[in-house]
């Protein structure tokens, strides 16, 4: 992998025509399939610079507790929604023909959005609901997780964005998540835009590169103890983080087509999976056992769980009203 999306990253770095891509991303307009050239480079820097820089990622942070909120009051009985999104910063930059080199039509206003909600949405959900999953079927790490957040913020409060680096716990078990179950398991394809010899092989233009993140996340090779194992504590004291430098952890890519989302995803994750596990108790219903949870896949645009989670909540914080 660091052959391909390090050393010739430069050379596998466009994507393959896929019809499918084409038809929903309105000749892919968006970013995601857009194959590699000035098209995409300009899409990127808007998609990067405009969308989910630090500020814009900052700026949405008052929605994101609102969402989460809502969450927690829906599960708790009441439900309540927001009215602002992104399409008024888009709109307003094709207005002022402000948007790094690119011309914004409909059209790509629409593929853009369209490779946020597909590629935004889905992926830190099923992510979070992967890592529910997992803490459900180690109630000892559920605890330690549980027990970490009474540590850092008491039960007196919800849980804030600026708390989130404080949980070293339970970011650990958000990467020992995305090692077992990369949400986008053989990543997104890549397409060579020349001939390149790689360790030795000639690989001609035009070939296809799919990047099993997946299997690697399970190589015996690469990981120490049983790498079956749901092990958060694995990652104590280690450098490996999820940005894609440490190729054995790549479930948001690596290189130059590495995902421009990747730390509005993993806020997105970090802050929903603390909120839940720190408002609520979780059980699994009728007394089952976690070790019979079925952690089973269905494979589709993301790899999410084959069966539903069926969970009991019980709120456990002090404060009533949120
Ligand atoms: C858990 C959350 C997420 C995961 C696991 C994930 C994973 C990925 C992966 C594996 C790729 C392909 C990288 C490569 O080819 O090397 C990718 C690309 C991409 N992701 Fe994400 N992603 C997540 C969240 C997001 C979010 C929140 C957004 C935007 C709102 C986003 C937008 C994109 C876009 C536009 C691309 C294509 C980049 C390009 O081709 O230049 N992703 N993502």
């Amino acid at each position: 992998v660091q052959l391909f999306l390090k050393t010739h990253d430069a050379v596998f770095c466009s994507r393959p025509k896929i019809q499918a891509s084409e038809l929903i991303s309105y000749g892919n307009k968006g970013v995601a399939f857009a194959k590699y050239g000035p098209y995409w480079r300009h899409m990127r820097k808007f998609f990067t610079l405009e969308l989910l820089s630090n500020a814009k990622i900052e700026m949405f942070k008052e929605m994101r507790r609102e969402d989460v909120c809502g969450v927690v009051e829906e599960i708790k009985g009441v439900s309540e929604g927001s009215d602002k999104d992104f399409i008024n910063i888009v709109l307003s930059l094709m207005e002022s023909n402000n948007a790094h080199g690119v011309q914004l039509d409909l059209d790509s206003i629409k593929a853009i959005l369209l490779d946020m909600l597909a590629a935004g949405m889905d992926t830190s959900a099923t992510a979070s609901l992967w890592a529910l999953s997992e803490l459900m079927k180690h109630p000892l790490a559920l605890k330690k997780a549980q027990e970490e957040l009474y540590h850092v913020i008491g039960l007196d409060r919800m849980v804030e964005e600026t708390d989130l680096v404080k949980l070293e716990y339970l970011n650990m078990v958000i990467k020992e998540t995305m090692r077992l179950h990369p949400v986008a398991p053989l990543l997104i394809p890549r397409e060579s835009v020349e001939d390149v010899i790689v360790n030795d092989y000639l690989i001609p233009k035009k070939s296809r590169l799919i990047i099993n993140a997946w299997a690697i996340g399970r190589d015996p090779n690469v990981w120490l103890g049983d790498p079956e194992e749901f092990n958060p504590s694995r990652f104590a004291n280690s450098d490996i983080d999820l940005y894609g430098r440490n190729f054995e952890l790549i479930p948001f890519g690596a290189g130059r087509r590495v995902c421009p989302g990747l730390q509005l995803g993993l806020r997105s994750i970090q802050l929903v999976l603390a909120q839940l596990l720190h408002c609520f108790n979780w059980e699994l219903p009728d007394g089952a056992s976690p070790c019979d949870l079925d952690m089973g896949e269905e494979f589709g645009l993301v790899v999410s769980r084959a069966k539903h989670l069926f969970a009991k909540s019980t709120y456990r914080l002090k404060l009533e009203k949120l």
